[in-house]
């Protein structure tokens, strides 16, 4: 059965930090007696100012760098007694720059590590083929070498590359920051649909806090000096940072960000006034009207005392049951009488929710 995102057995992690500490030279460490446990399955993600010790953190799970004192397992196992080569090919690699050989084919690249690991020639081909697809590029692309792609596509082959071994653990350090702002969206939306069919144990760095909180299930930020300064879920980082540090870095906004991650099941539903076109003739006058469709689907409104169907007010979001407050909030505000629509999982109008009951549902949250 499939876990939940975030939900997974804590109490069997498949990397533990035990009392790490690494000092490249003596003095101030780069990581300071961490201790960690990243959930199986789940998207663990590094956060923190520049020089905080994200990327250190994150090589210490491949042995790319040793620790100085401590023990990380992998799976219940010490690391230190694993062949570090071995090691690195079960876990997947991505990097800012994609990091792909330019005088491979792109194919090519997406084999490397299968190809290492003594796959076939003709079986490493149709897997790479695969993985084009799940990553959301052409098959034609397969032959073009690097610098025929642009960043974003070259980002996608490594997350393909990174996947090819079909390896339990991903490392992403920074995977998207070389790549402008919309094409980062699709990035992060696409690897958490990815995430959702292979459910792997990734654990990704970033200095960036609204990525930190759109993509893990745990967030682990770290201060300067090397230091864990929280360790949680999104919602509880954004309500309840533990000191100045983690509330300066979450940012002012939080407030409003947190509004995602808050249900909004029991807000009240207000009944609506609602016609369909041809039924416009019996409708009350005074009141702003919800016009829907046969299939009982929003498809505008009519102000007080309008009720030609050319002055039909389409737009504004819908707060779909179930979702978020921020979505309902936004509903509120988009909607053109003031009240938001809110639909079931058919669409179909359920009522309509009320910008003071958000608000009164956010301070409620706020005291409790
Ligand atoms: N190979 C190295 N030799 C010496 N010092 C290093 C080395 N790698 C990192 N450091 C130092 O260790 C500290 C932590 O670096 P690290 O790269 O882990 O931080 P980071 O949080 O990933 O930073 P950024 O967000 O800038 O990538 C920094 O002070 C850095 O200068």
């Amino acid at each position: 059965m499939e876990e939940p995102r975030g939900r997974s057995a804590a109490a069997d992690p498949m990397v533990s930090f035990r009392n790490v500490t690494k000092s490249y030279a003596a003095g101030n460490p780069a990581v300071d007696n961490l201790t960690l446990d990243l959930d199986r399955g789940a998207i663990t993600v590094f956060v923190g100012p520049s020089g905080c010790g994200k990327t250190t953190s994150l090589r210490m799970i491949n042995r790319m760098v040793e620790p100085t004192s401590g023990t990380v397992l992998v799976d219940g196992k010490d690391i230190a007694g694993q062949a570090p080569a071995k090691l690195r090919r079960s876990m997947g690699y991505v990097l800012q720059s994609a990091g792909l050989l330019p005088h491979r084919t792109v194919l090519d690249n997406i084999a490397t590590v299968p190809r290492l690991n003594g796959a076939s020639k003709r079986e490493t081909r149709v897997r790479a083929q695969e993985l084009l697809e799940t990553v959301g590029l052409p098959a034609a692309l397969g032959s073009r070498y690097p610098s025929q792609l642009s960043g974003g596509q070259q980002q996608r082959v490594g997350v393909a590359r990174a996947l090819a071994a079909d390896p339990p653990i991903l490392l992403m350090d920074e995977p998207f920051s070389a790549v402008d702002p919309v094409v980062r969206a699709e990035l992060q939306q696409e690897l958490l649909r990815l995430q959702q069919q292979l459910a792997k144990t990734i654990v990704f760095v970033t200095h960036d806090i609204d990525e930190a909180t759109l993509l893990g299930d745990k967030v682990a930020v770290f201060a300067t000096g090397g230091r864990l300064a929280q360790y949680a879920p999104p919602e509880e980082l954004l309500r309840a940072p533990v000191d100045d540090f983690v509330a300066g870095f979450v940012g002012r906004d939080r407030g409003f960000r947190s509004l995602s991650f808050r249900e909004a099941g029991e807000l009240p539903l207000h009944s609506a006034a609602t016609a369909t076109l041809a039924t416009l003739g019996d409708a009350p006058g005074g009141v702003w009207l919800l016009i829907v469709d046969d299939g009982g689907a929003p498809a505008g409104w009519l102000p007080p005392g309008e009720r030609s169907p050319d002055r039909l007010l389409v737009g504004g979001s819908l707060f779909t049951l179930g979702s978020s407050l921020r979505q309902a909030l936004d509903a509120t505000l988009s909607s053109p009488s003031g009240r938001g629509v809110a639909v079931d999982g058919q669409g179909r109008v359920a009522g309509l929710v009320d910008a003071e009951d958000v608000l009164k549902r956010l301070e409620a949250g706020r005291s409790g």
